[in-house]
């Protein structure tokens, strides 16, 4: 872990050295350092690039050693900052050369160079916003005097990450190459040897600023707010950069270092980071994945998927064919009805050509002919060319079940089935054909190209190969795959269940729609229950609740409106679906909408009046709940059935359930996601309340404190990276 140096006639290449990203840690600083002030004394050098090993510039600081983020990001950044400095007020050009990824302190130390010359395939952003801190090396002072006020305003509260060529027309670099970045950079360096360095130093640079600057400022921090909610770190950037537009450029920087401390010194907001960063190396956590039989990441390689089918074209399946024609895999779309056949390939080619444009915009000359091409069929023939098959009709047992034997009999022996469902038991889809170790659920998130989440479902025959290429296939497409087990719901779905009915409780009980979304929104998640219920149509949990029985005709004569086998249900989503109020969809649901399809939620007086009338009826006394309660109420039965999941090894551990929340449900990254947020409350709290809510309700079962819970509490609540051990994964042969 070290920087290097050679020297290529008058120019000095420095490589940082610190695999697999070159990230920043302190040794790695250190050693730049000591080689930068080497060769400000050799009087041989006359130019100085500086690069990265591997092909990658840096990833920023370490965040590995971010442990003890009270002190390690706060002085590693100081440190940063002083070689960038030096680099800034060297008499001889510095040059950056930016392969791959200059994020974080990796862009820092780039924008303390003269000049950046960056490969144009090279990603640069200043993310450490998403990580709770910001940019602490000078970057909130030196990227608006590069770029402007703006763009830098925009790069900076969003972490937003650039691809060189749009990094050109910013004027975040000087040059673009498509050829060998480091030849590149020398030859730059040869070229500016000599020239007057004091206008490339940014520290002199003065900021070109619009007139109406604290409006600006203002109108940012509320849009940050929406956007990110109580995520503070996005504020103090804005504060980082009116200091920079205020202030001469060194007390600037002490005004950075003053706000990045403030983090360090509030435990709500150290608390975010500790939250987000965790958030960053759970992601990286779920692809080592494992299943209690003993099979794991490394035990099997994954398939390369050349062409890939897709059966079905409704939403998910048009979602899927852009996800594998985007990452440029060849595509066999089938249908069974032409006129749906004719739809799905009129609305994929639409999604196409809009990514096509977003993709410009972005600088990436991607046109739609570097799309994998995609094949419409109506032949299920065709399905014989394919080496992986996504089967995403409707949710309908009998009707997969079909769909799989006839694969079975037409794929390739050696083709991978997957199964695209929210919920249905993959063993008995696979059950029909004569290959289950290939078969395997994959369920992408509505809409699927967008989606980053892909919960892939193991069977109980699933082979690890089979699980292999899926997750690697959801690396391909750009996905986040996490492996879980097969039961009713999978693992997202099945812990929004009590969350979701919890919410329609408290309906009952004397809160309104709006009420319950309000609590949940400002604690930080996308959409409140009654939104997202609005969003996904009421009508969906309304037949699946008939063909169970629930409700409508199979119902069981006699049976209690508010109960069902002793347990407490609540019939108010049947009576709204009864009404015809599915939700977005028919403009009325748990709110009204201006049109069909609208997406903007009023409270509906209607419903105020229908819940009024319901509790009235049914002689339900409405009882005062305050904003906690409700949070309380709504969130631990869902982190409840979280532990339940992870005791029945449906998840491997909580990070996998987290990484759920955090990329498929809305749940704030600040907030680390739902079993790191129980850890934070502190699983006593959480357990203590669980119980008092079981104990005035023993007709709901899902809140009964799950045995795993009440194990970790009793061994003293060891932190969350332990919780693993704990779990029949220990078993396992890993
Ligand atoms: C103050 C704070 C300052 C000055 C900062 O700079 S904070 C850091 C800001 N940097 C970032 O936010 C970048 C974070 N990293 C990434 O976005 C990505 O990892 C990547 C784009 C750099 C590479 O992505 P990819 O090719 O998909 O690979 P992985 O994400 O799987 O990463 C490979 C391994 O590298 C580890 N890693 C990545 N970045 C860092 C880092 N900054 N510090 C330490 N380690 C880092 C990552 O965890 C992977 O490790 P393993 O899982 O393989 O052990």
């Amino acid at each position: 872990m070290s920087a290097s140096k050679e020297t290529e006639g008058a120019v000095a290449v420095i490589t940082i050295r610190n695999p697999p990203v070159n990230a920043l840690s302190q040794q790695a600083v250190e050693s730049i350092l000591k080689v930068l002030k080497e060769v400000q004394f050799d009087p041989a050098v006359k130019a100085i690039v500086i690069c990265g090993e591997n092909g990658k510039f840096s990833a920023g600081a370490d965040i590995r050693t971010f442990e003890n983020i009270g002190q390690k990001s706060d002085s590693l950044s100081h440190f940063l900052e002083d070689v960038n400095s030096m680099a800034e007020k060297s008499e001889k050009p510095v040059i950056a050369a930016i392969e791959g990824v200059a994020l974080g302190g990796g862009l820092e130390l780039a924008l303390g160079c003269h000049y950046r010359v960056a490969h144009v395939k090279a990603r640069l952003g200043l993310t450490e916003v998403l990580l709770g801190i910001f940019p602490g090396a000078g970057g909130t002072q030196r990227l608006p005097r590069l770029i402007g006020l703006l763009p830098a305003l925009e790069m900076i509260t969003t972490g937003k990450i650039v691809f060189a060529p749009v990094a050109l027309k910013l004027g975040l670099i000087d040059s673009v190459t498509e050829d060998n970045t480091i030849k590149a950079a020398i030859h730059f360096a040869q070229n500016v040897i000599g020239k007057p360095l004091e206008s490339r130093r940014l520290c002199t640079k003065p900021i070109q600023c619009p007139p109406n600057m604290e409006t600006i400022f203002n109108d940012s921090k509320i849009k940050l707010k929406k956007l990110f909610h109580g995520a503070i770190s996005h504020q103090l950037c804005v504060e980082a950069i009116r200091a920079a537009v205020q202030l001469p450029f060194a007390e600037g920087i002490l005004k950075e270092r003053e706000l990045l401390f403030s983090i360090f010194n509030s435990e709500q907001a150290r608390d975010q980071a500790k939250a987000r960063q965790y958030a960053f190396f759970a992601e990286r956590r779920v692809t080592k994945w494992t299943t209690p039989s003993g099979a794991n990441w490394k035990s099997a390689s994954p398939h390369p998927i050349g062409v890939a089918a897709v059966i079905g074209l409704g939403t998910m399946g048009r979602g899927i064919v852009v996800c594998l024609a985007k990452a440029q895999i060849q595509v066999i779309a089938v249908e069974q009805d032409g006129k749906q056949l004719e739809m799905g390939r009129k609305a994929v080619t639409k999604i196409l050509e809009r990514e096509t444009l977003t993709m410009q915009q972005r600088g990436l000359a991607l046109m739609s002919d570097s799309f994998g091409s995609i094949t419409f069929t109506l032949d299920f023939n065709s399905l014989k060319n394919a080496d992986l098959v996504i089967e995403a009709v409707y949710e309908n047992m009998a009707l997969k079940k079909e769909i799989f034997k006839q694969l079975s009999s037409i794929c390739m022996p050696e083709a991978f089935l997957c199964t695209n469902t929210s919920g249905l038991n993959i063993d008995e889809i696979a059950s029909v054909t004569g290959r289950p170790h290939l078969v395997i659920g994959t369920h992408f998130f509505s809409p699927a190209h967008i989606m980053k989440l892909l919960e892939v479902v193991r069977g109980y025959h699933s082979s690890p190969t089979t699980i292999s290429t899926v997750i690697n296939l959801s690396k391909v497409l750009g996905k986040i795959g996490v492996v879980v087990g097969n039961c009713p719901s999978f693992v997202g779905n099945r812990m929004m269940g009590p969350y979701l009915h919890q919410a329609i409780f408290l309906l009952e009980d004397g809160c309104y729609p709006e009420e319950v979304d309000k609590v949940l929104e400002e604690f930080g998640l996308a959409m409140g229950p009654f939104r997202m219920s609005d969003l996904v149509g009421l009508d969906v949990g309304w037949r699946s609740r008939m063909e169970s029985g629930l409700t409508g005709p199979k119902l069981l004569p006699g049976a209690l409106v508010r109960q069902r086998e002793g347990k407490r249900y609540s019939p108010l989503p049947d009576i709204l679906c009864e009404k015809g109020r599915f939700g977005q969809k028919t403009g009325r649901g748990w709110y009204q909408y201006e049109t069909v399809g609208g997406r903007n939620a009023v409270p509906d007086p209607w419903v105020q009046n229908f819940l009024h009338d319901y509790r009235k009826a049914h002689t339900i006394k409405q009882k005062p709940t305050s904003q906690n309660e409700i949070l309380e109420w709504c969130l631990y039965p869902l982190i409840n059935e979280g532990f339940n999941v992870l005791e029945e090894e449906i998840a491997s551990g909580p990070e996998d359930i987290d990484v759920i929340y955090n990329n498929g449900y809305g749940w704030p990254r600040h907030m680390g996601g739902p079993m790191f947020y129980a850890s934070m409350v502190g699983l006593p709290k959480v357990l203590t309340k669980l119980e008092v809510f079981y104990e005035n309700n023993p007709d709901i079962p899902s809140l009964k404190p799950s045995g795993l819970l009440k194990k970790l509490v009793k061994q003293g609540s060891p932190p969350l990276k332990e919780w693993r051990s704990q779990l029949g994964y220990q078993n396992s042969k890993l």
